[in-house]
């Protein structure tokens, strides 16, 4: 896999400056390792072979227009019963796949992405939705604009795609471009509201000091009797 490589496991992010941690979640089948596979390696796995759970490094090449890194966690397909806090922890980003000829499966990721937001603490996350198999689409379940409005619901970019279309290759890699771009911007606003605000912490304090300077001074004069 060329800029790509396997972690033996979630734990194994290290040298993590600089790289965005993504989370691939969804029911079992709906093609979560394709999409993944397809992204890194640009071929299609046509054979189905349930994941356990991996994780993938990509580092863009010195040719490309942008520095990308991303852990990516191909994670076993779960459902609401079989969840792990430590997906939602681990995570920078978030990848909710449904197939768009399974109803069930895009129902699930409402409860998923409660189950996110309830192991974060917090109902902000960076996240994409995607409806894959739409090579399938006489099979379709879900349409595009039910997908349209779970992502509106979820604040998150919304693609229709295929994994296994080779002419849709660019919709794949779009998709975790612009993810890890919205980490970036993410986390530069993250930034800077730190910065801000130790900025302002600072400037409190040397208010502070400056009062406190000053009301000592006055103790000392009405001590000594004269004027301040
Ligand atoms: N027609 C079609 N088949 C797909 C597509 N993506 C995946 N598949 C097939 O769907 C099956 C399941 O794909 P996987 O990528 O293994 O699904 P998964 O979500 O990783 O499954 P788990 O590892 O069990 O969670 C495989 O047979 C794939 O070849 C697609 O876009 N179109």
């Amino acid at each position: 896999m060329n800029g790509t490589r396997l972690l033996r496991s979630p734990q194994g992010g290290d040298g993590r400056e600089g790289t965005c941690r993504v989370v691939v979640l969804g029911v079992p089948g709906v093609g979560k390792t394709a999409l993944t596979v397809r992204f890194l390696t640009k071929r299609f796995i046509g054979e189905y072979c349930p994941t356990l759970e991996s994780v993938y490094r990509y580092i863009s090449t010195p040719h490309d227009d942008d520095d990308i890194r991303l852990d990516i966690l191909d994670t076993a397909g779960q459902t609401a019963t079989e969840w792990k806090d430590s997906y939602a922890l681990w995570a920078d980003c978030f990848v909710f796949v449904y197939s768009i000829t399974e109803y069930s499966s895009f129902e699930e990721l409402s409860r998923l992405r409660r189950l996110v937001e309830s192991s974060r603490h917090s109902t902000t996350l960076t996240c994409a939705l995607v409806g894959n198999k739409n090579d399938l689409v006489y099979d379709r379940q879900v349409t595009v604009t039910q997908g349209r409005n779970l992502a509106a619901d979820m604040g998150a970019r919304f693609y229709e795609l295929s994994a296994c279309d080779w002419n849709q290759l660019p919709q794949v890699c779009q998709l975790f471009t612009d993810l890890h771009a919205s980490w970036r911007r993410a986390r530069g606003i993250r930034d800077s509201r730190q910065r801000k605000s130790s900025s302002s912490a600072k400037f409190k304090q040397a208010i502070q000091k400056v009062i406190s300077g000053k009301s000592s001074t006055l103790k000392r004069n009405s001590l000594t009797g004269l004027p301040s």
